[in-house]
């Protein structure tokens, strides 16, 4: 990941996507089949009329066809973390991660950041409804690189949550965020997930600019 440079007065920049745009072969593209896999199964349940023990087995051989050819997890880890820029891997945006919704970013002109993602069940909570734990996840993140976007970034201290709304499943929501203050090692940032615009879940973030360091 690397850091942008802090903004001088009367800079400004323009849109930039912000997080990794998933290819239609390799890693991605299993990936993208895998997140179908996970949605089907979560709606299918023990009800469905399709032979699970013959999905099960062959889903374990597929893991096992995996698992073969997989090095040892250090070296995947340094491989994760080679690259300059957006990463790849992570649980919100990344195209190689499967519980990865995933969210796609942009950072905009104004220094804010935004981008809309719709939730299908495997992040339910309420009926119908995310979870509020997934909303957290996203909007921990959005605040992570809403920092990145600005130009100081840290890790997460504290990360307080109101909940408007319940957040719909199945709808477009949009999740913005932008870096408020910056004070010595402190960082202030805030962010909202959105449906038509009414806020369904609001995030205030301190975070500590403090980077841990990349395997290598
Ligand atoms: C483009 C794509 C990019 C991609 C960008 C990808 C973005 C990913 C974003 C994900 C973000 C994460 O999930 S990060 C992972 C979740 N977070 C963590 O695991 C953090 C775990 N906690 C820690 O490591 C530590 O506690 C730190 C780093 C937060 C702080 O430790 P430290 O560095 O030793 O600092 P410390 O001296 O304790 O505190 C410094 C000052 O902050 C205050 N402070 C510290 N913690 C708190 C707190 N919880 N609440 C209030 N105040 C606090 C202290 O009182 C002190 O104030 P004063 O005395 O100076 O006034």
């Amino acid at each position: 990941m690397s850091e942008k440079p802090e903004l001088v007065p009367g800079e400004t920049r323009k849109l930039e996507v912000l997080t990794a745009i998933p290819k239609n072969e390799g890693v991605d593209s299993a990936v993208a089949a895998t997140r179908r896999v996970i949605s089907a199964l979560l709606h299918a349940g023990d009800r469905t009329s399709a032979e699970m023990g013959a999905v099960a087995a062959q889903l374990n051989a597929i893991a096992d066809h995996l698992d073969e050819h997989n090095g040892p997890v250090d070296d995947r880890l340094v491989d994760m973390w080679s690259g300059e820029g957006v990463t790849r891997h992570d649980p919100i945006t990344g195209a190689e991660n499967a519980i990865a919704p995933p969210l796609h970013l942009a950072g905009r002109e104004d220094g804010s950041i935004g981008g809309v993602v719709t939730l299908g069940l495997p992040y339910q909570g309420p009926p119908g409804h995310v979870h509020g734990g997934v909303s957290a996840m996203l909007l921990d993140h959005v605040l992570g690189v809403s920092n990145a976007w600005a130009g100081t970034s840290g890790m997460t201290a504290r990360l307080t949550l109101n909940y408007h709304r319940p957040t719909p499943l199945f709808q477009e929501l949009e999740i913005t965020g932008r870096q408020m203050k910056v004070e010595g090692r402190k960082i202030w940032t805030e962010g909202v997930i959105s449906v038509d615009g009414e806020p369904c879940v609001s995030a205030e973030g301190l975070f500590i600019n403090k980077q841990v360091p990349r395997p290598r």
